[in-house]
């Protein structure tokens, strides 16, 4: 792990985007390059890697990626219309779980993994903004292994946006009304690119919880 704790939770490290009706942030080192390899290594190995289908214009197809849903037994969670059970947390997933919530000061209790095993794989556009993630939710990205374009793009207003080359250990938080106002991506590159993981921590409100 990052032996620069202090370093990650000094706030100064954060890179703030100044985007309207938006919450984004970016801590470029969250993991050194040495421990991003190992953990993108460890989790390639580990994580139970599921081909899961998309819904599109009523059409079922197979989703451009490899994913699986970890989490809380209870954390269930709808995405592009089909329902995931989570499977249960890896030690080091939860591990990175616990150390992200420190320096995002947020609790979470699942986590969508991506596989991108090529540039041919991607993730179209979309907002985290299902019901059970609430109306402002914190969504905490790690990306490991090959650096991948991603973009946010506002939903009203199209000269709003921010186009990222996410480093491999770079943790994105976006927060607030980002969801709301705002799509994001991550498109088809022709270059030739390394595989990437990416792990998007976040929390499901669970029925009974009051908010
Ligand atoms: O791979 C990425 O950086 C984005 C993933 C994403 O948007 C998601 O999992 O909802
Ligand atoms: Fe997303």
């Amino acid at each position: 792990m990052n032996d620069g704790a202090d370093n990650v939770n000094d706030p100064n490290n954060w890179q703030i985007f100044s985007l309207p009706d938006a919450d984004v942030q970016l801590l470029p080192n969250f993991l050194d390059v040495a421990t991003a390899a190992k953990t993108f290594a460890d989790l390639h190995a580990q994580i139970c890697w599921e081909q899961h289908r998309v819904r599109l214009f009523g059409r079922e197809l197979d989703s451009p990626r490899l994913s699986c849903w970890i989490g809380d037994d209870d954390a269930y969670y709808t995405y592009s219309r089909m329902q995931f059970e989570p499977r249960p947390w890896l030690p080091e997933l939860a591990n990175l779980r616990d150390r992200i919530a420190l320096v995002c000061a947020s609790k979470f209790n699942s986590v969508l993994c991506n596989l991108y095993r090529n540039g041919r794989d991607s993730m179209g556009l979309h907002s985290d903004d299902e019901p059970e993630l609430g109306p402002a939710p914190v969504i905490a990205s790690l990306s490991l292994g090959g650096v991948r374009r991603f973009r946010l793009r506002h939903k009203h207003d199209k000269s709003l946006g921010l186009t990222l080359d996410l480093p491999l250990g770079s943790l994105l938080l976006m927060r607030g009304a980002t969801q709301k106002n705002y799509r994001h991506d991550l498109p088809k590159t022709a270059r030739e690119v390394a595989a990437r993981i990416n792990l998007t921590f976040r929390r499901i409100i669970v029925a009974g919880e009051t908010r």
